[in-house]
C-alpha cells in the first residue's frame, strides 16, 4: 500500500470558501479528507502544501499532440509533459495526425504511446471521416471498441450536412458524442484573421462570424433530429453562443467549449503580422469576447479547453498569411484565467475550477474531476501568490507559439498527481 499525505492544503469547500485540509491518498485513490486541525495518524510520504490551493486535476477535452506524423511539432510524451506542467491530469487528443486517427490501429498506437509516457491520462478522439476528407465515414463501432471517446474531424468542418447527419445517427446508436469543428469552407478561403479592424488595416479578407455559426445552427438541428450528444468545439462568436443557448433551452443535447484566448483577446489586440496570433477560430471582436464570457458564466458554454496546437518556429515564421493556424495552451491556461478573472474579483475561483474539472467530467462522463473520498487522486497544487512572467523558452511543450509571452501572471501550478503519482513538480 502506498500512502501519500498532502498536508495543509487549501481546498474549495461548499459555497466555494477555502478550507484548510489534509488529503490522504491510498493506492492512487483519495481515502480521507481531514480538517487540518484533526490529528493525523497516517504514515506515508508527506507533502507539505503550506496553504497552497489543491484542486482536482484539470481536464482538457481539446488538444493536439501531433503524434503520429508531426513529431517535430510535439510528441505524445512532450505534449503530456506540457499538460502535467500546466496542471492537467486528463487530456483528450484530436485525430488530425498523420495518419489521421481513423482506424483502430492508430487509436491503439495513441493509447500505447500515452501509457509509455506514463504522465497524464490521454483519451483519444477518432475521426468522423476517413483521412478527415469529409467523403466517407470511418468505422465508428470499431473505433469505439478500440477506445475512442468520441468522433470529430477537428481541424476542418464536415462540409456535407448529409454526412454529418449520417455520422450523428451512427454515433447516437453507439451512445457516443459527435464533437464538431464548425467552419463553412466557402466563407473562409484565403483568410488568416477575422473580419474587423485588423483585417481592414492590413487589407486582408477576414473570416466572418457566420462561417462558424452556420455549422453550429445546422448541427443543432441535426442533433435534434438524431438525438446525438453534440459538442461544439472552440466557440468564438456571439451568434454561436446565442444558438447554443436557445438549443439548450428547448432540451437539445448540445454542449460546448471555449478557449482561454477567446475569453481574453480580440482581433483589436493583434499587434502586427505575427503568426503567434493566428489560430482557428480566429480572435474575433470585443463583442464576441464578451458574449463568450457571458456564455461561460451562464453555463451555455460548459467547459474550458485549451485547443493546445503546437507548431514549429519555422512553420510560424512563414508569417500571418502562410503559417498554420494554432497556439499552444497547456502551460498558460490556468494562470491566464486566474489572473484575468479570479484575481480581479470578476469570477469566483470555484467557477473557474468547475469549468476545467467537474464540468468536463460531467459532459464526457469521466470518472475524475472531483476532490472527494473514493475519487482517483488526480490532483493539482497551485501557488496563487507568486507572480511570474510567461517565458515560452521554458515550456515543456515543443511548441513556443503563444501570444502570451511576457504576460505577468499568478496562479501557477506547482505539482501535479495522476492516480496519486507525482507527474510534475516544481517544488
Ligand atoms: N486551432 C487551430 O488553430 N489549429 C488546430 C486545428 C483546430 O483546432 O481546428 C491545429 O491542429 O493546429
Ligand atoms: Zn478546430
Ligand atoms: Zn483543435
Amino acid at each position: 500500500m502506498i500512502t501519500v499525505i498532502i498536508k495543509n492544503a487549501s481546498v474549495l469547500g461548499q459555497e466555494g470558501v477555502l478550507e484548510r485540509k489534509h488529503i490522504v491518498v491510498l493506492d492512487g485513490v483519495i481515502s480521507k479528507i481531514l480538517d487540518a486541525a484533526e490529528a493525523l495518524d497516517e504514515a506515508g510520504e508527506i507533502i507539505e502544501a503550506e496553504g497552497k490551493l489543491l484542486i482536482p486535476g484539470l481536464i482538457d477535452m481539446h488538444v493536439h499532440l501531433r503524434e503520429p506524423g508531426f513529431e517535430h511539432k510535439e510528441t505524445i510524451e512532450t505534449g503530456a509533459r506540457s499538460a502535467a506542467k500546466g496542471g492537467f491530469t486528463t487530456i483528450a487528443c484530436m485525430p488530425n495526425t498523420r495518419p489521421v486517427t481513423d482506424s483502430a490501429e492508430i487509436v491503439q498506437l495513441v493509447k500505447d504511446k500515452a501509457r509509455e509516457a506514463g504522465l497524464v491520462k490521454v483519451l483519444p478522439y477518432a475521426a468522423i471521416t476517413k483521412n478527415e476528407l469529409g467523403l466517407e465515414l470511418t468505422d465508428f463501432a470499431a473505433l469505439k471498441e478500440a477506445g475512442a471517446i468520441g468522433f470529430t474531424d477537428d481541424g476542418v468542418g464536415v462540409q456535407s450536412a448529409q454526412m454529418m447527419k449520417d455520422a450523428m445517427k451512427l454515433a447516437a446508436g453507439l451512445d457516443m458524442p459527435v464533437i464538431a469543428h464548425c467552419e463553412d469552407n466557402s466563407l473562409v478561403e484565403g483568410c488568416a484573421v477575422a473580419e474587423g479592424t485588423f483585417a481592414d488595416k492590413h487589407g486582408l479578407k477576414g473570416i466572418p462570424n457566420e462561417s462558424e455559426a452556420i455549422h453550429v445552427g445546422r448541427d443543432i438541428l441535426l442533433s435534434e433530429a438524431t438525438g446525438v450528444h453534440y459538442h461544439v468545439c472552440h466557440v468564438s462568436t456571439e451568434q454561436s453562443v446565442r444558438l447554443i443557448r436557445q438549443a439548450k433551452q428547448i432540451g437539445i443535447k448540445v454542449t460546448a467549449e471555449v478557449c482561454p484566448h477567446h475569453l481574453l483577446l480580440s482581433e483589436e489586440d493583434i499587434p502586427g503580422m505575427d503568426a503567434n496570433w493566428k489560430m482557428n477560430p480566429p480572435l474575433r471582436s470585443r463583442r464576441d469576447v464578451e458574449a463568450c464570457i457571458e456564455g461561460l458564466l451562464d453555463g451555455t458554454l460548459d467547459i474550458i479547453v485549451t485547443d493546445h496546437a503546437p507548431h514549429s518556429a519555422e512553420e510560424k515564421a512563414k508569417g500571418m498569411q502562410l503559417a498554420p493556424f494554432g497556439i499552444v495552451g497547456f502551460e498558460t491556461a490556468f494562470p491566464l484565467l486566474y489572473t484575468a478573472f479570479v484575481a480581479t474579483g470578476k469570477w469566483d475561483l470555484s467557477l473557474l475550477v468547475q469549468r476545467m474539472t467537474a464540468d468536463p467530467a460531467r459532459v464526457f462522463r469521466l470518472n475524475t474531476g472531483s476532490l472527494a473520498v473514493g475519487a482517483p487522486a488526480d490532483l493539482t497544487l497551485i501557488d496563487l501568490n507568486e507572480e511570474k512572467e510567461v517565458d515560452p523558452a521554458t515550456f515543456a511543450s515543443k511548441g513556443r507559439n503563444t501570444p502570451f509571452g511576457g504576460w505577468k501572471l499568478k496562479g501557477w501550478p506547482v505539482k501535479t498527481w495522476v492516480d496519486g503519482r507525482a507527474v510534475w513538480s516544481e517544488v
